[in-house]
């Protein structure tokens, strides 16, 4: 780490960090345009901004993982020269990662003090390691096991092991990149109190998230970004939700989805006793039979890891089924016999996979590229033998303008697109599709406020065009407001069904965590 003079005004309080004139170009892309930020010292400071307004550039540069083209940072009023991620641990900086750079087969202790400079915890004997990794999980509540195996954690407890390493190399200042896209409510309920903690022992956070809610119960202080600019600062109680989305994008956004009763006509996809076995054999669908009739939305609530995700990866051709039969419109469909995820969209099954990294979009290709994926066989992307490259980048830039791509470019690598506007390239593949049956896992994870209001509207109008929608998702608030039905998953088994007008997130939590759905709706009707 370089760090130069001290620059600080004697007497003054010292932002915990200060960044002035932040500039940054990607090609043409103007990603940060000549941005101040300061931030307090032990307070939690929010950053929201549409997708692609440039905030994860601003903290991988502030991180050392890119350089600005112009502008400094200051740490404790100290001018700093932040050239990769070790000069910013140096200056106290920790990064917790949004994809875990974690060692699965590593217990925690291991995974904690791999890589920190030198080996010298290695040397210093990994015991004096171990007791300050408990301190530090006693200090802030973390509830970890030392001898856990990484893999074995479930994703909240990753996160924490992240943090846990940021805290083990003495970071005064940790940036989350949306922190909790990948949490259940209960994790993110978990992870706040942490941040809180934090603060109260004056560690200071950089929170960047998309839910206004998250910001408005947890941050100090909130500064918003919209296309490379900072556009405003505000202290936490003096603005509102309303105020920053307006901020964000420029317009009124309707905080609420406004949608019509439900028309249901014919059964769609129906599902019998459908049990789904993970790579270890283990079952993670036990038996789910439903239906999802035209015209309707059918949503599935559930803790993640309770097989939504399992059901709907099988529903979609891309996991075998142990058991059980799938028909489609009356015809059986059932994956592995004979029907894959090819087969699948040729008979109108649009798939939306959760995980947009693992299955919907290969980073390495353009965005072109990505805009077929699984439909390279569509006669319309053909010319003779070859594709018709210049049909495909059509199709792509008509993509890109109907669901608000930013940057409109068919040519740029997917890897280069912001994460809320790669999700946005997928979900328009498959909804411009105007599939029978829509398969949607977390549409809207990473997507900002005004997209959310767009993709929302965009599945209701499916469902008003007598489309059959199923929706996987681990946001209630979603759920609720999307779904026509509520059926929700524990431990691989429905559990229960809950129409959306009788549905709150009293029941549905109750029914979520196992309870019987006739004790939860008692319950809830004492209450
Ligand atoms: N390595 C890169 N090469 C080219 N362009 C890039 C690169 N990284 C980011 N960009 C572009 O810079 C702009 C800002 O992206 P950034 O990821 O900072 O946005 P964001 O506010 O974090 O968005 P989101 O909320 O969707 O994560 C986008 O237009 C993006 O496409």
């Amino acid at each position: 780490m370089h760090q130069m003079h001290g620059t600080g005004e004697t007497g003054a309080v010292q932002p915990a960090i200060e960044l002035r004139g932040i500039d940054k170009r990607f090609g043409a892309v103007h990603a940060n345009k000549e941005i101040d930020l300061k931030v307090d010292k032990g307070t939690i400071h929010g950053i929201v901004g549409e997708n692609g307004a440039g905030k994860s550039t601003l903290m991988s540069i502030l991180y050392g993982f890119y350089q600005a083209d112009a502008g400094t940072i200051h740490v404790d009023g100290k001018l700093c020269d932040i050239r990769g991620s070790e000069d910013a641990i140096a200056v106290g900086i920790g990064m917790v990662h949004q994809h875990f750079m974690l060692v699965e087969t590593f217990p925690v202790l291991e995974n904690v003090i791999l890589g920190v400079e030198g080996g010298a915890v290695l040397r210093d004997g990994v015991d004096r390691a171990r007791e300050e990794l408990q301190r530090l999980e006693r200090e802030y509540s973390l509830d970890i096991d030392p001898d856990a195996i990484v893999g074995d954690l479930s994703v909240g407890l990753q996160q924490r092991v992240e943090i846990l390493k940021a805290l083990f190399r003495g970071a005064e200042i940790l940036i989350l990149d949306e922190p909790t896209g990948v949490l259940t409510p209960q994790e993110a309920d978990h992870l706040f109190r942490i941040l809180e903690t934090l603060k109260e022992q004056g560690k200071t956070v950089v929170l960047i998230t998309h839910k206004l809610r998250e910001i408005m119960a947890a941050t100090d202080n909130v500064s918003v970004m919209r296309q490379g600019a900072m556009v405003a600062h505000r202290k936490t109680a003096e603005t509102s939700p309303e105020e920053l989305s307006e901020l964000m994008v420029g317009r009124k956004v309707l905080l609420r989805l406004e949608k019509g009763d439900a028309n249901p006509a014919d059964t769609v996809l129906k599902v019998e006793n459908l049990c789904v076995d993970n790579a270890q054999g283990v079952r993670k669908v036990k038996n789910a039979s439903f239906n999802v009739r035209a015209g309707e939305i059918v949503g599935i609530a559930g803790v993640s890891g309770n097989g939504q995700s399992e059901l709907l990866e099988a529903l979609g051709g891309i996991r075998s089924v142990s058991e059980g039969v799938v028909e489609l419109n009356g015809q059986d469909v059932t994956p592995g016999k004979g029907v894959d995820a090819a087969e699948l969209r040729r008979r109108g099954v649009a798939h939306v996979p959760e995980d947009r990294h693992r299955m919907a979009m290969v980073t390495a290709f353009s965005a072109k590229e990505a805009a077929i994926l699984g439909y390279e066989d569509d006669p319309a992307y053909q010319k003779g033998v070859f594709l018709d490259w210049q049909a495909i980048s059509n199709a792509t830039a008509n993509m890109m303008s109907e669901f608000d791509v930013r940057p409109a470019n068919p040519d740029l690598k997917a890897a280069n697109f912001s994460g809320g506007n790669q999700q946005k390239l997928v979900l328009a593949r498959e909804i411009m599709r105007n599939p029978e049956l829509l398969l949607v896992g977390q549409p809207t994870r990473g997507v900002d406020i005004g997209a959310i209001e767009f993709i929302h509207k965009r599945i209701v109008a499916m469902r008003d065009a007598g489309k059959a929608v199923l929706l996987v998702s681990v946001e209630l608030d979603e759920i609720m407001s999307l779904a026509d039905r509520i059926l929700v998953m524990c431990d691989g088994a429905i559990i229960g069904e809950v129409a959306a007008s009788e549905a709150n997130e009293r029941v549905l939590g109750l029914m979520m965590a196992g309870v019987d759905p006739n004790e939860a709706k008692a319950v809830e009707g004492q209450s």
